[in-house]
């Protein structure tokens, strides 16, 4: 059987890690620009969906199977998507501090014939209580930069983690059991 191309719809150097693990490197990487505010009202799950899904139809093609991700971090029913600044990552992780909160990653695969599988996948965090100068310290270091709830669990913010249940990689930006899940139930990935 002749494979279509994998095209990841990404401009995240994570994704294209996280793949590579399950042995896939990406045919074509693809950056898509959508816009990425929430909806009034809108909840962290139906953004991830519906980011991931919007990301997949940018760069779909009849030729191809498009991955796409959207990860959001969901505190109750407010979405922290990626900071603007370091005034927003502070307040962000003031927010996260002592509490439980949620990484939610939508991921979709496009595929060439029109169908797209989809799934959310959420893992459950709780951060020890932060101080100030924790919090200072961390955004100073830059690793906020790009990442959703201004924290990179896959850098020293894992030190702030007691708790995590669910997919680690699910963090990072593409949860690995679901991604194989998909391939394979596509038949692009095999056994
Ligand atoms: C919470 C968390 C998020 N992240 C990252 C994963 C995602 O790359 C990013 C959330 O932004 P996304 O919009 O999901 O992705 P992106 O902007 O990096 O790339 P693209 O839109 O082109 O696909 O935050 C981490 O790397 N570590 C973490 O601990």
């Amino acid at each position: 059987m002749i494979r279509p191309p994998l095209v990841l719809a990404s401009a995240s150097p994570r994704r294209m890690e996280l793949l590579a693990r399950l042995g896939i490197i990406p045919d074509r990487v693809v950056a898509t620009d959508i816009d990425e505010t929430p909806r009034a009202a809108e909840l962290p799950r139906q953004l991830a969906a519906r980011l991931a899904l919007a990301k997949a139809e940018a760069a779909a093609t009849s030729d191809a199977l498009t991955l796409a991700a959207d990860t959001v971090v969901g505190l109750g029913r407010r979405i922290l998507g990626k900071p603007a600044d370091a005034a927003e990552a502070e307040a962000f992780l003031t927010l996260l501090s002592g509490r439980r909160h949620r990484v939610i990653t939508g991921v979709v695969l496009a595929l060439p014939d029109g169908r797209r599988l989809k799934r959310v996948v959420e893992t459950t965090l709780a951060f020890q209580r932060l101080t100030g100068q924790q919090i200072a310290h961390y955004v100073a270091g830059e690793e906020w930069r790009g990442k959703a709830g201004g924290y990179a669990i896959q850098g020293s913010a894992e030190a702030f983690c007691r708790f995590l249940s669910g997919s680690h990689s699910n963090v990072v930006g593409l949860p690995l059991f679901e991604t194989a899940q998909l391939l394979r139930g596509s038949g692009w990935l095999r056994p």
